[in-house]
C-alpha cells in the first residue's frame, strides 16, 4: 500500500526556517516512518526570491513571496510559521486554521500577545496549534507542562529563558567582555532576534514568561501583564560587585502562584544569584528552567535555548506530532485557561535587594541609612563598607525579603539623603 503524503507550507526561511527545510529533506524517510505519512514541502514563503536559496534537495521553484496564497492552497495540509513578529504572522496562522490546517510556530511574541484568541480559533476549527520552540528553544518544556504535569499543581517556574542575554552576561562575567562586543558575537551566532532590543530589553524573555505562566497556572497572561526589566543597564561594576559577594548576574524569568492561589506574579529582571545555585552554572546561550510542583517537587529543564539547529528540533517535534494527529484524525490537547487568576502588581512581590551606595565617609551616615530601611519595614541582612571610593565610601546593603514596593520606596528615600551621593546600583537577589 502506498504511504499517503501530508503537504507542508513553510513560512519564513531565515535562521530557523532554512534549518527546518534542510532537515525535512535530510531525514524525510525517518520522519515518514514516524508519522505514517510522507511530509513534503509544498512551498516556502520568503520575503524576496532570487537570492541564493539553494537548500540541497529543495526545488527552487517552490519558493514564493506570496505567503497568503501558499497558506490558502488546497494541497497544503500543515503550516509551519517561522517568520516571527505579530503581522503578517497572526493573519497567516488564522487563515491556515480557518481552512482546517494545523499550525506549528516558534513565535513567542505572537503567542504572548494573543495566545488566547489563537487557541480559541484552533479549538473552533478543530486543528492543532503547537509552539514548543517558542519557549526555551530545543528544551522540551511546554509539552511537559501541558501534558506530563497536567495532573499536578505547579506553583513556580523560574529560569533563564533568553540565550542572547545569558551569552552576553556570561561573556561579561567570564572574560570581562564589553556589552557591545558580546552582543555582536551573539548576533553572529544566530541567537539574537532580528531586532536585538527584544532580547536586551527583556521583551523576548517576558513573552516566554507570559506563555509559561499561562500554561503553568491555567490562567491567561499576556506580555502586558509581565513586569519587565532588561540588561542594558547592567554594568561591568554590577558584574564585579556580584562576583565580590560570590554571586553572578542573570536575567531571570519568574512566574509564581501567590499564596492561596488567587493571583499570579510574572516578572523578568536581572538578579544576583549565588554562584553555587544551579542556574549560576548555565553558560553561553544555554537556558535552564526550574519548575516546582506540589507532588513532583523540583524539576529542572536544561539545554540550548536558541540557534537555528536546536530550535528546528522543537519545531520538527511539533510537526511530527501534528502530522501524527492528522493521520489519526484527532487533535492534541488545546488551551487550558479555566482559572481566572488576578495578575499581581510587582509591588506585592516579596523579594530581596542588593543596594550599592556612594556615601560620605563620616559619623552618622550608617545610622541615617539604617533609619530609612527601618522606616519602610525593610530588614537588613548584611552591610559592608568599602573605602576605595575617592573622598567617601561605598556601602553595600543586602536586605532580607520584603515587598518590592517597600524596597523601591526605601531606595527612593535613600537617594534623597544628603549623605548619599549616589545610589550606584540596585539589584534583586534570588535563589536562596
Ligand atoms: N533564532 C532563534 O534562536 C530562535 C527563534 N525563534 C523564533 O523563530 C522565528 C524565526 O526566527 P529566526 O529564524 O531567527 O528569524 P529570521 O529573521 O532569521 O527569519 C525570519 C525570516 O522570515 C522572513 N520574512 C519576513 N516577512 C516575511 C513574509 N511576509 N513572508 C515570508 N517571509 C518573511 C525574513 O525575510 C526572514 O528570512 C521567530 O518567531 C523567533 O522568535 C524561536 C526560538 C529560537
Ligand atoms: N533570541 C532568543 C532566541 C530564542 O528564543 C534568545 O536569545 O533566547
Ligand atoms: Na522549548
Amino acid at each position: 500500500m502506498r504511504m499517503s503524503t501530508l503537504r507542508v507550507a513553510l513560512l519564513g526561511c531565515g535562521v530557523v526556517g532554512s534549518e527546518i527545510a534542510r532537515q525535512m529533506v535530510e531525514h524525510s524517510d525517518d520522519l515518514a516512518a514516524r508519522v505514517g505519512a510522507r511530509l513534503e514541502l509544498a512551498g516556502i514563503a520568503v520575503r524576496r526570491t532570487g537570492r541564493d536559496r539553494a537548500i540541497p534537495g529543495v526545488d527552487p521553484e517552490i519558493f514564493t513571496t506570496d505567503a497568503a496564497a501558499l497558506v490558502a492552497r488546497d494541497d497544503v495540509d500543515l503550516v509551519v510559521e517561522v517568520i516571527g513578529g505579530i503581522e503578517p504572522a497572526r493573519g497567516l496562522i488564522m487563515a491556515a486554521m480557518e481552512r482546517g490546517k494545523s499550525v506549528v510556530t516558534a513565535n513567542k511574541a505572537l503567542l504572548a500577545d494573543d495566545g488566547f484568541a489563537l487557541h480559541t480559533a484552533a479549538d473552533k476549527h478543530g486543528v492543532d496549534l503547537y509552539y514548543e520552540a517558542a519557549v526555551a528553544g530545543a528544551i522540551p518544556l511546554l509539552r511537559p507542562l501541558r501534558e506530563s504535569l497536567a495532573g499536578d499543581h505547579v506553583t513556580r517556574v523560574l529560569g533563564i529563558v533568553n540565550g542572547t542575554t545569558n551569552y552576553i552576561l556570561d561573556q561579561m562575567d567570564t572574560h570581562g567582555s564589553g556589552f557591545a562586543e558580546a552582543l555582536e558575537e551573539a548576533q553572529a551566532l544566530g541567537y539574537a532576534e532580528a531586532d536585538p532590543t527584544a532580547d536586551i530589553e527583556g521583551y523576548d524573555a517576558a513573552a516566554k514568561a507570559a506563555i509559561l505562566a499561562g500554561i503553568a497556572f491555567h490562567s491567561p497572561v499576556s506580555l502586558a501583564d509581565v513586569h519587565r526589566e532588561g540588561i542594558s543597564e547592567v554594568t561591568a561594576a554590577d558584574v564585579a560587585g556580584a562576583k565580590a559577594m560570590g554571586a553572578v548576574v542573570k536575567l531571570l524569568a519568574i512566574c509564581e502562584l501567590a499564596p492561596g492561589g488567587e493571583a499570579v506574579g510574572v516578572r523578568v529582571h536581572p538578579a544576583m544569584i549565588p554562584r553555587e545555585h544551579p542556574l549560576a552554572g548555565v553558560r553561553g546561550a544555554y537556558n535552564a528552567v526550574f519548575v516546582e510542583a506540589a507532588s513532583a517537587g523540583q524539576l529542572m529543564f536544561y539545554g540550548p535555548g536558541a540557534g537555528g539547529t536546536p530550535t528546528s528540533s522543537a519545531v520538527l517535534g511539533d510537526l511530527v506530532t501534528v502530522a501524527r494527529n492528522r493521520v489519526a484524525g484527532v487533535t492534541g490537547p488545546g488551551g487550558s485557561w479555566y482559572a481566572d487568576r488576578r495578575v499581581r502588581p510587582m509591588g506585592e512581590t516579596v523579594t530581596r535587594y542588593h543596594i550599592s551606595l556612594d556615601v560620605d565617609d563620616r559619623p552618622g551616615v550608617l545610622a541615617a541609612v539604617a533609619t530609612v530601611f527601618a522606616g519602610h519595614g525593610v530588614s537588613i541582612e548584611t552591610v559592608r563598607q568599602r573605602t576605595e571610593v575617592p573622598d567617601g565610601a561605598e556601602l553595600v546593603v543586602v536586605t532580607h525579603q520584603a515587598p518590592d514596593e517597600a524596597l523601591s520606596a526605601t531606595v527612593d528615600e535613600l537617594a534623597k539623603l544628603d549623605t548619599v551621593r549616589e545610589v550606584m546600583s540596585v539589584k534583586r537577589v534570588e535563589g536562596e
